[in-house]
């Protein structure tokens, strides 16, 4: 299933827009992002303190509840290593099956997907845009902008999140800029 629909935001979000107790905000600057991208070379030249993306994520009820939700807005920089674009480390829900929404909210990047056959797609991110993630696809984003992309996110708050196996194994294509152009290779 692949669904690429479209709506119209009337609200623009922005990470500060969430705030209280059941909030929780985290940065990941390039030194936690280390094995993600390809070139290890223009990686090593690169400050390690940079902030990367920011996450807050708006969880209502404790991680793990069957039947909740989870909401989401992420900031992702524009940058690259070398000719691959900033990215979020991407995973698997830990409870396979379980389905996730992104829409983007500003600036332009692309969602990628990859399935558990390793198939790789991409779907354009852009404000208002709206992705629906199947259960057992493996999502992440790629800023390919001149500006900070910000999308917004909802998962089931029994989703949990697998790192390992992208850590692993990565994604099986990556999205690079070839001569100016956003290609999958
Ligand atoms: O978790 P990452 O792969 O680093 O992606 C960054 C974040 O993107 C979205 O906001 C998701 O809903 C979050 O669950 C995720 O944590
Ligand atoms: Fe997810």
């Amino acid at each position: 299933m692949r669904t690429n629909k479209v709506f119209i935001p009337e609200v623009f979000f922005t990470n500060d827009c969430l705030t209280g107790e059941d909030v929780v905000k985290s940065t990941r600057v390039l030194g936690d992002l280390d094995g993600v991208f390809q070139d290890k070379e223009a990686y090593g030249k690169m400050n390690k303190e940079q902030a990367v993306y920011h996450v807050s994520s708006y969880l209502p009820v404790l991680e793990n509840t069957p039947g909740g939700l989870f909401m989401g807005i992420t900031t992702l920089y524009p940058g690259k290593v070398g000719q691959e674009y900033f990215m979020t480390k991407g995973h698997f829900h830990s409870n396979s099956d379980r389905a996730e929404f992104y829409w983007g909210v500003e600036g332009e990047g692309f969602l990628i997907l990859m399935d558990e056959r390793r198939n790789v797609w991409a779907e354009r991110m852009f404000p208002g845009s709206l992705h629906y993630i199947p259960g057992k696809v493996a999502h992440r984003v790629a800023n390919t902008g001149y500006q900070k992309l910000v999308f917004s996110a909802c998962w089931p708050s029994d989703a949990g999140h697998d790192y390992a196996t992208i850590a692993d194994a990565g994604f099986a294509r990556r999205l690079v800029d070839v001569n100016g152009v956003p290609t999958l290779v």
